[in-house]
């Protein structure tokens, strides 16, 4: 079964969140050199930058220079842009991170922006796959209030995603969230990680938890991941976006 952490306010839940991803970081680093990670967009990285970069207590447990980052999935377009999933990480990590003094950065792995805009969609996504490590020591995801995650989406129009049974990135055509273009991780990629987070914050993404959490619903992209990978599955969320929702209310430091 996947564990629900639940929090009163975001500072709390970034801070049990950084802690469990320097706990897996910690495990990593005790089998090998390197700490696979991929992070999501959105609402995600406001946490990573409170419990990462921000937390007094934790910022100096995190070894960046053994981090090698890869992305869930990525909008298409070039990296500067507002959209791109990578800006946003640079915004949110690494752009603090070089105000910290000889602090050394992690490895980034980005997808190759010269191919934007040239009808080279699936030409990006299998790129990006050969970049990718075997498995992922953590794999941290969004939930839209959708149920999309990465940028695997609900409904009959973005079916070929989930049924992607071969490639590891495959290119998201006409999202219905834009930019239209994407490319993300599916299912295969997914299920070869160590461990799973999922963030969800806010009162918008209440009717959807109840869904998943309550409801087991897998036509939902999150929901089906829920329940594929179950132990390897945790939530952090936040009291709003599970109000009324029937779950056990505990926290990652007690667990
Ligand atoms: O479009 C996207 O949305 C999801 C969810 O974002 P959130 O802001 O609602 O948390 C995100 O996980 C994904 O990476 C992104 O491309």
């Amino acid at each position: 079964m996947a564990s629900v952490y639940t929090y009163d306010g975001s500072k709390t839940l970034a801070h049990d969140l950084a802690k469990y991803i320097i706990a897996q970081q910690d495990n990593a680093l005790q089998n090998g050199k390197r700490f696979n990670i991929a992070v999501s967009g959105g609402s995600l990285l406001k946490a990573l930058n409170a419990g990462l970069i921000q937390d007094p207590e934790l910022k100096s447990k995190v070894e960046w220079s053994h981090w090698h980052v890869y992305f869930c999935d990525e909008r298409i377009v070039a990296l500067e842009h507002e959209d791109s999933n990578y800006g946003a990480f640079k915004k949110q990590v690494l752009d603090p991170l070089l105000e910290e003094d000889g602090a050394l950065g992690p490895t980034c792995y980005a997808i190759n922006e010269s191919l934007v805009g040239l009808s080279e969609n699936d030409r990006i996504a299998a790129e990006y796959e050969t970049l990718l490590p075997d498995h992922f020591d953590l794999i941290l995801l969004g939930c839209g209030p959708d149920g999309h995650t990465c940028s695997l989406f609900p409904g009959e129009t973005h079916e070929y995603l989930l049924e992607e049974t071969q490639k590891r990135v495959a290119w998201c055509h006409s999202s219905p969230k834009p930019p239209s273009d994407r490319v993300t991780f599916t299912l295969p990629m997914l299920e070869s990680a160590q461990a799973l987070a999922f963030v969800a914050e806010g009162a918008s993404k209440q009717p959807i938890l109840e869904r998943i959490i309550e409801g087991h619903d897998t036509s939902l992209p999150a929901g089906l991941v829920t329940e594929n990978y179950q132990s390897a599955v945790s939530w952090f969320v936040d009291e709003a976006a599970v109000k009324g929702v029937s779950v056990k209310r505990e926290t990652y430091s007690s667990h």
